[in-house]
């Protein structure tokens, strides 16, 4: 094609298109990866607003982790969403809508990051031990944080991370309240004509060591099952007796700077329950709480000393195109206008945990976040 100064063409990458969007003046939202069955959505104009939550009309938007510890404030809104407006959307045969015409380019950005302390996670690790031995739970998610300062617009560091890492399921939500930038590898739930699915996320090991090692690896083969178990258990209060199958167990998957183990489980919704019901029965998801659910959600707000946030909530689309489809909001970044940023990080700590190990791995699941700067 040919192009001159004042000619136009269409981008056809969803991330200039992000920015082109950028351009016009509206404050576009994204979804990135794998989403409802297509690579791309944008949303140009959404109407986000905070508290409302899924209800069966079109919903886009993010729910944060239910619980706070009263001495932590929250960065964000609990829950923020809305109607999406017209979507455009990409999917193997192009794109469906008309893609703005305006050229949307990168600006600089640069992010400062402080690690989150070594001795607090270890202490919350050995609780969770000692707990575990005592009979009152059998795995938790016990998660730490970042902080961050941004300098610059989080829809760069969110184009420019997701075109380095490709993450499977990214999204970036923006309003008067803040921004979100999820860089996550897990879906938690989906669910179309009836149809519901979970795809938990649990054992991990660093790219650099080999895939096969982690199928081989009892403590984490131990944690992925024991969420199955959950999942199972979570769906099933929803699903039409005898549906809830786990099709695919333990398959080793890439997601940025690590390798992951992923488990399918599906069901079949009872006719009538409402988008209420099904998110009663499972959010927050199994794969960052622990089980028992219950038990593990009030030793979480014991044991960490943040209040998670939006990190470890869901992020994600409720409409008729895509059906119900979130993610778990892991690798996650909040940022709030004036710069600060916090993302979490956290791990599924079982009997066999060793402190320092674990601690090591929430360095490499955010390595690939914390180390980016502006390309
Ligand atoms: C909590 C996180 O990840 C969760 C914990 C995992 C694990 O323990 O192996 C894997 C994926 C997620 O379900 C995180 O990335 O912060």
């Amino acid at each position: 094609m040919v192009c001159d100064d004042v000619a136009v063409v269409p981008p056809i990458d969803p991330l200039a298109a992000l920015r082109a969007l950028r351009e016009s003046g509206a404050r576009p939202a994204a979804l990135i990866g794998s989403w409802g069955g297509f690579d791309a959505l944008l949303a140009p104009a959404p109407e986000l607003a905070s508290g409302r939550m899924p209800d069966g009309a079109p919903w886009l938007g993010v729910l944060g982790y239910p619980d706070v510890r009263a001495d932590d404030a929250r960065l964000l809104p609990q829950v923020v969403g809305g109607d999406p407006g017209p979507l455009l959307r990409r999917d193997g045969a192009g794109w469906h809508g008309e893609l703005p015409r305006a050229h949307g380019g990168g600006r600089p950005w640069h992010a400062t990051w402080r690690g989150p302390d070594p001795a607090a996670h270890s202490a919350a690790v050995h609780a969770c031990k000692e707990a575990i031995r005592a009979g009152d739970v059998y795995q938790v998610n016990v998660c730490t944080r970042f902080d961050g300062r941004l300098v610059g617009d989080p829809l760069d560091m969110f184009c420019d991370i997701v075109a380095r890492t490709a993450p499977r399921k990214s999204a970036f939500l923006q309003g008067d309240w803040g921004a979100l930038m999820s860089f996550s590898p897990e879906t938690f739930l989906t669910e179309r004509d009836g149809h519901v699915a979970e795809h938990p996320i649990k054992g991990t090991l660093p790219r650099s060591e080999p895939p096969e090692a982690l199928r081989a690896s009892m403590k984490d083969v131990a944690e992925n099952v024991m969420i199955v178990d959950l999942v199972r258990n979570d769906l099933g209060r929803v699903a039409r007796i005898g549906t809830v199958r786990a099709p695919g167990l333990l398959r080793v998957e890439a997601a940025p700077g690590v390798w992951h183990l992923v488990s399918h489980v599906t069901a079949e919704l009872r006719p009538g329950v409402t988008r209420d019901q099904l998110l009663a029965a499972t959010f927050p998801p199994a794969s960052v709480t622990g089980t028992p659910k219950i038990a593990a959600r009030e030793r979480i707000t014991q044991w960490e000393r943040h209040t998670r946030g939006s990190y470890t909530g869901a992020v994600g689309i409720d409409h008729p195109v895509t059906g119900l489809d979130l993610n778990v909001a892991i690798r996650t970044v909040e940022w709030a206008p004036g710069g600060t940023m916090r993302l979490g990080v956290g791990g599924g700590i079982t009997i066999d945990s060793d402190p320092a190990a674990e601690f090591q791995e929430c360095l490499h699941k955010a390595a690939t976040i914390v180390s980016a700067t502006h390309l």
